[in-house]
């Protein structure tokens, strides 16, 4: 339903907003939500953990940490549906040279609960930093939907580019 990807962007944007803005990256936000309970799981912005992280890296960081301290119980057995909102489509190249968050997001597909299902994305990557993102075409290729959520794109590049 339109309406509730819009506001899971909306959420994903007010955490982009906690990004300390940097010249040499973007301030971005992400939410892991379960479809098939309609719950969100994790949530990450741009140097939320330390070092130089992403929103999607924390994201993703804080669920797996999450699945590892978590008992395996009854209520893990029921098969979730991982979905992740970003507010900028994952990289697929960093001028830092560290992971991109497009390979991590391949990676999860052999986790547990088959990883990633679909990401939603509120704006395309601007070619400032490392000309255009190919990552859409990794991520289909791999079985995963991409999704452009419209709507917030105007507010998504104003918090982005804050630290420009
Ligand atoms: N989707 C996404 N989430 C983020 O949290 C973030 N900061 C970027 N930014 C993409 C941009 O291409 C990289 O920030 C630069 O290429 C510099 O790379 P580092 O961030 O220093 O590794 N993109
Ligand atoms: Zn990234």
């Amino acid at each position: 339903e339109p309406g509730d990807h819009q506001a899971y962007m909306r959420y994903a944007l007010s955490l982009a907003r906690k990004a300390p803005p940097k010249p040499t990256n973007y301030c971005v936000g992400a939410v892991l939500v379960d479809e098939a309970s309609n719950r969100i799981v994790s949530t990450g912005y741009t140097m939320e953990l330390p070092g130089n992280t992403h929103a999607e890296q924390c994201c993703l960081a804080k669920y797996e940490e999450q699945q590892d301290i978590k008992e395996i119980g009854p209520t893990d057995t029921a098969s979730k549906r991982l979905v992740l909102y970003t507010t900028m489509e994952p990289c697929n190249k960093r001028a830092s040279g560290n992971l991109p968050c497009t390979e991590t997001i391949l990676k999860s597909k052999s986790k547990r609960n088959g990883g990633i299902q679909t990401v939603y994305v509120g704006v395309k990557e601007p070619e400032k930093f490392v000309g255009e993102n190919a990552g859409r075409a990794k991520l289909e290729e791999a079985g995963i939907g991409y999704t452009h959520v419209l709507g917030l794109e105007r507010e998504i590049l104003a918090v982005a580019t804050a630290g420009h």
